[in-house]
């Protein structure tokens, strides 16, 4: 196959950050998708309904002229949140989600939720006015392994969610076991993001010649077993996995360094990423429902009507993109990709080319 064309794609995790940062990262997904799930975790984070109009705001102004793209803004939940700040989100229409983070589990999470049965009344509220629930859904017990904290958090904490709120509709974000795939198939009324890097690696990554510390991110790479399971269930056309690329930059500084924080960052080339893992096993012809279907029937919006097209052809994933007065190194920076999104005018097509 040398052209993809497809229905146009949306992003349904991606972090944004704000100022310098958020004018960066911006073009790069507003050239590759139509709308985002924006994560809330800024710093301080997206605590009200004022916060994500002030902040969709901010983005809204750093979308490049003449592009259209559409930011669909979460809450992030803390022990503090009301079911009055639900009912107020829910009737805002832009507020598409909440997001939970366990205190602790991720970057910018320390606002987080202590304890998720603390969160019982603002739950049910959600399920009584549809507000999808999105999880960042690993344990942080200092005494569990790092690579079991998926899996603890799915039979400790949201097999029980699921069964006092079988209504709420729950997304698994960012997943990365055979346990999680396997937990999905058989709950109702929930669905999960998948990201290129689960996709395309196993935790080897992280140490090939060394410590990569640009393969960090969480939960972490796993075993070459699971990211076939996440690569089955990605290309299985099951409408319960969808694409959310979790594209968290962090500037290079804070990367590489002794205490190196988590996050890869993917907008620059996500499409093209998601085509090369698909067709590693032969799946092209199933990657347009993963990427622009399955989403937003999950939650209930319209598809996009516009096409993008991807070509046969290799370019280089540059070494480090322009990002604060540090940088930002891309996934896979260096990899010779094989697929290219192509844009609309040839000047764009050149602008990508150079970064
Ligand atoms: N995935 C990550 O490793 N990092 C994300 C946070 C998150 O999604 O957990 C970030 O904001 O940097
Ligand atoms: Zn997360
Ligand atoms: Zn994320």
């Amino acid at each position: 196959m040398q052209n993809i064309t497809m229905t146009r794609p949306d992003d349904w995790h991606l972090h944004l950050r704000d100022g310098a940062a958020l004018k960066a990262v911006l073009p790069h997904t507003v050239r590759q998708f139509s709308r985002a799930i924006i994560m809330p975790n800024l710093k301080p984070p997206v605590r009200s309904l004022a916060d994500a109009s002030a902040y969709r705001n901010r983005i809204i102004a750093a979308i490049p002229a003449g592009k259209q793209f559409e930011p669909l803004m979460t809450l992030y939940l803390t022990d503090n949140t009301s079911p009055e700040d639900i009912v107020a989100a829910k009737a805002s229409q832009f507020i598409k989600a909440v997001k939970y983070y366990p205190a602790g589990a991720t970057t910018n999470s320390e606002f987080g939720v202590t304890d998720i049965r603390k969160c019982d009344r603002v739950f049910e509220v959600m399920q009584q006015v549809d507000m999808p629930l999105l999880l960042h859904g690993e344990v942080t017990d200092r005494d569990v392994d790092v690579f079991d904290r998926e899996k603890v958090f799915i039979e400790k904490y949201l097999i029980p969610l699921k069964l006092r709120f079988p209504k709420l509709r729950v997304v698994l974000e960012h997943i990365t076991t055979a346990d999680a795939v396997e937990f999905i198939l058989s709950a109702n009324n929930i669905a999960a993001t998948i990201t290129p890097q689960h996709l395309l690696f196993n935790r080897n990554m992280l140490f090939m010649n060394g410590m990569c510390p640009h393969y960090y991110c969480l939960p972490v790479l796993k075993r070459e077993r699971h990211r076939q399971a996440i690569l089955q269930a990605a290309t299985s056309g099951d409408p319960k996995f969808f694409l959310g690329t979790d594209s968290a930059p962090h500037a290079r500084d804070s990367k590489e360094s002794s205490c190196g924080c988590a996050g890869c960052y993917s907008a620059l080339h996500a499409m093209e990423l998601y085509a090369e893992a698909f067709e590693s096993t032969d799946a092209l012809d199933k990657l347009e429902a993963f990427a622009s279907f399955h989403g937003p029937d999950f939650y209930r919006l319209p598809r996009n009507t516009e096409r993008i097209t991807m070509t046969k052809s290799t370019w280089r994933v540059p070494d480090e993109l322009p990002f604060t007065e540090f940088g930002l190194v891309p996934l896979w920076a260096g990899h010779e990709m094989t697929w290219r999104m192509v844009y609309e005018s040839s000047s764009e097509l050149l602008s990508a080319q150079s970064i």
